[in-house]
């Protein structure tokens, strides 16, 4: 029977959430200690731990038929290959980065200047794209203290928080991507394995959704239910079931995470009480 084979990363910042979510997708994967290669007990998938750079080439060669990277590596490495799903954690930006007390009035000041970054190619293509031609100096890491040590006058590097510009006196001048982790595949998939991943991407689109997402029980007056129907925006219509005390109702539905706490306060003004809000785990519709 075919298997699967995805690729996440050995460690770093994407190995939790990466095993996570496909725990979440209810597949068990018992890791040996150290072992590379670990086969899913309950899911016809097969993990390989490797380094976040190597992961392109793996999927491009067939090696892996999907993986788990930040989009920005696509960008950098991965250009040919396809993204299956945005996964939404891991979020940050590929950003050019300059002193904080330069004074940079665009991106045409760095003609002829040295930048350093983990990240040529995306580095080159936003250089290419603006006409400017400057040096680029590639170091694997601890990019942000290049401008410190005199050898840059700018960086290219990834941005989150923005903590590691601020504590290394940088500032950040020009967005070039943004990012998030997803799962990208190999160019060519059997129809086998073409199906095994759309029964994954099944179980990863409930899980998503339902991380986004509460169920709402209420107690609602029956003279003013229509109106506290109309506050909530439900996946359909809410179920409303009588309470023992005649005249109350019991409002169950589910609503959008972010959407809650500005309709909380229209929903007690309509006479809504004993509001209990859940997580829900999975969400197939
Ligand atoms: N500060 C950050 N905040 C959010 N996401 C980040 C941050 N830094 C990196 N990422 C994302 O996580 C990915 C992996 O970054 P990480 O630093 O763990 O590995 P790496 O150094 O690129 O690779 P390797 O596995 O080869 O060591 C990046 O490609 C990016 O998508
Ligand atoms: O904006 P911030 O929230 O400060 O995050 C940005 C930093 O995070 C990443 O480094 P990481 O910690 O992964 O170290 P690395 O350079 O060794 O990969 C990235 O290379 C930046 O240096
Ligand atoms: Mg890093």
């Amino acid at each position: 029977m075919e298997k699967l084979k995805i690729a996440i990363q050995k460690s770093g910042r994407l190995h939790d959430e990466s095993l996570k979510i496909l725990k979440d997708c209810g597949i068990s994967i018992n890791n040996g200690k150290d072992q590379l290669k670990v086969n899913a007990s309950n899911f016809p998938l097969e993990i390989f731990y490797l380094r976040n750079g190597d992961i392109p080439q793996y999927l491009r060669d067939g090696i892996a038929d999907l993986a788990i990277i930040g989009e920005n590596l696509l960008h950098e490495k991965g250009e040919d290959l396809s993204i299956q799903k945005r996964l939404g954690f891991s979020k940050c930006k590929v950003s050019l980065a300059i002193p904080k007390h330069s004074d940079y009035k665009g991106v045409k000041d760095l003609d002829g200047k040295q930048i350093a970054t983990s990240y040529p190619n995306t580095l080159q293509k936003y250089l290419d794209k603006h006409n400017v031609k400057a040096n680029i100096h590639i170091i694997n890491g601890s990019v942000e203290i290049a401008p410190n040590i005199g050898l840059a006058d700018a960086i290219c590097d990834i941005v989150s928080s923005g903590s590691t510009l601020f504590k290394n006196n940088l500032k950040e001048s020009d967005v070039i991507l943004r990012s998030e982790a997803v799962i990208a595949s190999s160019p060519s998939l059997n129809p086998e394995k073409q199906n095994l991943l759309d029964k994954l991407l099944f179980r990863i689109d409930a899980v998503l959704r339902a991380e986004n997402t509460k169920y709402v029980l209420l107690n609602a007056p029956n003279n003013r239910l229509d109106e506290i129907i109309k506050i909530l925006p439900g996946m359909k219509s809410p179920t409303v079931m009588p309470l023992a005390e005649t005249s109350w109702s019991s409002v169950h539905t589910v609503i959008q995470q972010e959407k809650f706490w500005d309709i909380i306060d229209e929903l007690k003004s309509a006479g809504a009480e004993s509001i209990l809000v859940s997580p829900i785990e999975k969400m197939i519709i």
